[in-house]
Formats: C-alpha cells, sequence, structure tokens
C-alpha cells in the first residue's frame, strides 16, 4: 500500500506557508504573487499541459514527475481559493457507488 500520507503532509506545509510567508518557500511565492490567485492558476494549467504532453507521448519518468508538479499545484490553488482540500475528499468519497 502506498502511502497517500503524503498528501495531507503536503497539504500541511501549504496551510503552514500561508499562515507563516517566508521569504525562501516556492508556495509563499505563489501564494503572495503580485498577480493573486491567478498565479497558482496558471501554474496548474501549465503543469496539466505538461503531463498531458508526457503521457500522450508516453515518457513514463517524465508522468510521473508531470502528475506531481501538477497534484502539488491543484493543492497551491485550491489554498489560494479558499478551499480546504477535506472538501474535495468529502466530495469524492460522496460520489461511491
Ligand atoms: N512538492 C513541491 C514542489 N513541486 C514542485 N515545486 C517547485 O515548483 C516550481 C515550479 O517549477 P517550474 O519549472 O514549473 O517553474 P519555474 O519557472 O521555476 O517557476 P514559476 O515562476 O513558473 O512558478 C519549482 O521551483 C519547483 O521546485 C515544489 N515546491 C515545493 N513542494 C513541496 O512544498 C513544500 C514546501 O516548499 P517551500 O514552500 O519551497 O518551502 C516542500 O517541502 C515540498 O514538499
Amino acid at each position: 500500500m502506498r502511502d497517500w500520507n503524503i498528501l495531507e503532509e503536503v497539504w500541511q506545509v501549504i496551510q503552514d506557508r500561508a499562515e507563516h510567508p517566508s521569504a525562501e518557500s516556492y508556495v509563499s511565492s505563489v501564494l503572495t504573487h503580485r498577480k493573486g490567485i491567478d498565479k497558482s492558476l496558471e501554474k496548474v494549467g501549465e503543469e496539466a499541459v505538461e503531463f498531458i504532453l508526457a503521457a500522450k507521448n508516453q515518457v513514463p519518468e517524465r508522468t510521473v514527475s508531470e502528475a506531481a508538479d501538477l497534484l502539488f499545484h491543484l493543492l497551491v490553488a485550491l489554498q489560494a481559493s479558499g478551499t480546504d482540500v477535506g472538501d474535495v475528499l468529502d466530495e469524492l468519497a460522496a460520489r461511491r457507488k
């Protein structure tokens, strides 16, 4: 069984960076960007395109790496939009058939 806790761990770090921004932090740089929420939304778009290209071109290592970038930036964008990732998990759970 893979360690799904890593998603929660990264989410907690993103919460912490939002509450305590730091100059060295990439997450803080996105969350405090002059473009506002647009910066994180742009990153989700970019990473989604990179993931699609990697998967379409069947480059396994790149597909894994781009999927990680996409998941990470989606979490950052959820934070930027004031959405609790717990609500997303609840939504997924509610769709169980
Ligand atoms: N998972 C990640 C993660 N994935 C990717 N990245 C960063 O995302 C950036 C995006 O890379 P790109 O090549 O797309 O973009 P770029 O041109 O360098 O940057 P942009 O100006 O386009 O944003 C890189 O700087 C990566 O280092 C990440 N940065 C942080 N994390 C996690 O977030 C935690 C907190 O990080 P800090 O906020 O930096 O402390 C870390 O401990 C990690 O767990």
